[in-house]
C-alpha cells in the first residue's frame, strides 16, 4: 500500500486564465495558502478499480480519472480532513494525493504526478490553481497561470500565526461558478485588478486587504460572510466557498456558532511512510 498527503489550499483572490488549449497552460493567477489539514489517499493495486471517499464508495470520481491516466487498477481510499466545496481546495488535494501515491507505484516523478492532477482538475472544472499551490506548499503567489514548465509560482513570507477556517452554511461548487459567463467576466476583471494592486506591494497585510475587497466586488460572498468580515478585520473569504479564513486570533463570541478548523501554514504535498 502507498499513501500520500496533500494540504488543502485556500485562494484569497484569483484571475481566471483558461483561454489556452493545453491544460497544463490553463490555470489562474492569484494567492493560495496551503494549510496543515488536507487529504490523505492510500492506493493498493488489484483486479478492479474501486474508489472510496471518507469510507463511502464513489463513482465517476476524480480519483478514477487520475487512475486511468496511469493505467492503474486497484483500490483508492481518500480521507478528507476538511469539508468539500468550501474553498479549501479539497478536490485538488484528493487529485494530488491520489496522483502522488500512484506515481510512486508506477515509477513516475513528483512533477509528472502534479501535472496529471492539475490536468484532471482543469478538465473537470473543479479548480484552476490549487494543484499548483499544493505542489509548491506554503503561502504561494501564482504569477503566471498553469503548472511547471508553463506556470510560475513564487512564495511569500507568512508570519508565525495560527489560522482558523470558519465554515458558514452549505458550500458552493466551483464548477457552477467557473461555467457562469457573467461570473467569469467579473472574476477576470476584478482578479486582474487585485493582482496588479498586490504585485505593487506584495505583503501579507496587503493580501488580506485586497482579498476582502475582491470578495465584495465579485459578490463571491454570502450575507453571513459580509457580517463576519465586518466583525473580524483579520479575516478573508475562502474562494470559492461559503467560509472564511481568519489570520491569528479571533474573538470566541464571533466564531462560537460555526464549525471551526484550527490549522497552521502547510507544507507541500508528500508521500507518507
Ligand atoms: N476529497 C474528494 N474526493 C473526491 N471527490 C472530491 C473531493 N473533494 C471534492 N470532490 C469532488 O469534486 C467536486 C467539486 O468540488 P469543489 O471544487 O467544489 O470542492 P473544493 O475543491 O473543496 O472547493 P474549492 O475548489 O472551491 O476549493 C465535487 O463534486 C466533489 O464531489
Ligand atoms: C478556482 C479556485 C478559486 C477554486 O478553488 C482555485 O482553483 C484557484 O485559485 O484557481
Amino acid at each position: 500500500m502507498t499513501r500520500a498527503f496533500s494540504p488543502g489550499s485556500i485562494t484569497l483572490f484569483f484571475e481566471i486564465r483558461d483561454e489556452h488549449k493545453e491544460p497544463l497552460r490553463i490555470g489562474s493567477r492569484g494567492i493560495g495558502i496551503c494549510v496543515s489539514l488536507g487529504a490523505i489517499t492510500s492506493v493498493q493495486e488489484g483486479e478492479e478499480l474501486r474508489v472510496f471517499v471518507n469510507g463511502k464508495s464513489m463513482k465517476n470520481s476524480l480519483q478514477e480519472d487520475i487512475a486511468r491516466a496511469y493505467g492503474f487498477k486497484g483500490t483508492i481510499k481518500t480521507d478528507s480532513q476538511l469539508p468539500v466545496s468550501q474553498g479549501f481546495g479539497m478536490s485538488a488535494a484528493a487529485a494530488l494525493s491520489t496522483s502522488l501515491a500512484i506515481a510512486k507505484l508506477k515509477n513516475a516523478t513528483y512533477l509528472q504526478a502534479a501535472q496529471i492532477a492539475h490536468r484532471i482538475e482543469v478538465e473537470r472544472k473543479s479548480g484552476l490553481g490549487d494543484v499548483t499551490s499544493q505542489y509548491e506548499g506554503g503561502f504561494t503567489l501564482r504569477i503566471k497561470e498553469g503548472i511547471h514548465p508553463y506556470g510560475i509560482v513564487d512564495r511569500l513570507f507568512f508570519p508565525p500565526i495560527p489560522i482558523s477556517l470558519v465554515t458558514f452554511k452549505e458550500g458552493i461548487e466551483t464548477k457552477e461558478i467557473l461555467k457562469d459567463e457573467d461570473m467569469r467576466k467579473i472574476i477576470k476583471k476584478e482578479g486582474h485588478r487585485a493582482m496588479e494592486k498586490f504585485l505593487n506591494m506584495p505583503t501579507f497585510e496587503n493580501a488580506i486587504r485586497i482579498a476582502r475587497d475582491f470578495a465584495l466586488k465579485t459578490s463571491l460572498i454570502s450575507d453571513e460572510g459580509k457580517e463576519f468580515l465586518k466583525a473580524c478585520n483579520n479575516a478573508a473569504i475562502a474562494m470559492i466557498g461559503n467560509s472564511a479564513i481568519v489570520f491569528g486570533e479571533c474573538k470566541e463570541e464571533i466564531v462560537e456558532d460555526y464549525k471551526v478548523y484550527r490549522v497552521c501554514l502547510g507544507d507541500r504535498a508528500k508521500l507518507l511512510p
